[in-house]
């Protein structure tokens, strides 16, 4: 898995404020990194900014790898079924094992629940499902926990651990605590503008 995601003092203006600035990351294949801060911080504007859809106001960034995004918005046909709408990625991702993902995130039992139907919680684990059959090499995950259980958040956190071993790369934008394989942290209060 060839994995790279490289950040040089990145600096982020949203309207008229300058939330951060001077922030530069490396993550290697198997970092795991976690992103905490406040409330309204910038830890989505940051993530934004890592996937490519937000251009920062300052800095560069490299990426090896192709990306995979989850964050609060679910891209699954709200009117379908949810195996239905998983089914329409799963062939144009060309995802070899989907049964995985149901299996992992306990799925099964809501193949026939119209997607606009699902829980919040049911909703996050339809998109990280999606996730896992895309194989992405680089996570770029926005509060991934939030709406989970415990059990289920604990899934995940074995999920990406299981990622990252396999020489994946996970950032992940949280307020809470994260278990996650390697140490590595970055508190964006530390680059407040
Ligand atoms: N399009 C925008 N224009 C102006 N300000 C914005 C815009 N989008 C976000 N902001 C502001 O930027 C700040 C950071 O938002 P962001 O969503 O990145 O924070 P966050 O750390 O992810 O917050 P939370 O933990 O609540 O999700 C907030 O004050 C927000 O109001």
């Amino acid at each position: 898995m060839t994995a790279r995601l490289t950040a040089k003092d990145l600096a982020c203006r949203r309207g008229e404020r300058l939330l951060f600035r001077g922030l530069s990351l490396d993550c290697m294949p198997g970092d795991a990194l976690h992103v905490a801060g406040a409330n309204g911080i910038g830890k989505s504007s940051l993530i934004r900014i890592l996937a490519g859809l937000l251009r920062p106001f300052a800095g560069e960034i490299e990426r090896e790898g192709a990306i995979g995004l989850v964050d609060e918005r679910l891209a699954l046909d709200e009117a379908l079924p949810l195996g239905k709408a998983l089914a329409f990625w799963e062939s144009l991702d060309g995802c070899r094992d989907p049964g995985r993902a149901l299996e992992l995130l306990q799925l099964r039992e809501l193949m026939d629940v119209p997607v606009r139907y699902l829980s919040t919680g049911q909703r996050k684990r339809a998109a990280l499902a999606r996730l896992l059959n895309r194989g992405c090499p680089v996570w770029l995950l926005d509060e991934p926990l939030n709406g989970l259980d415990r059990q289920a958040q604990a899934a995940f956190e074995a999920l990406v651990a299981q990622h990252c071993q396999g020489g994946g790369i996970a950032v992940v934008a949280s307020h809470q605590d994260f278990a996650l394989p390697s140490p590595l942290r970055i508190d964006l209060a530390e680059y407040a503008a």
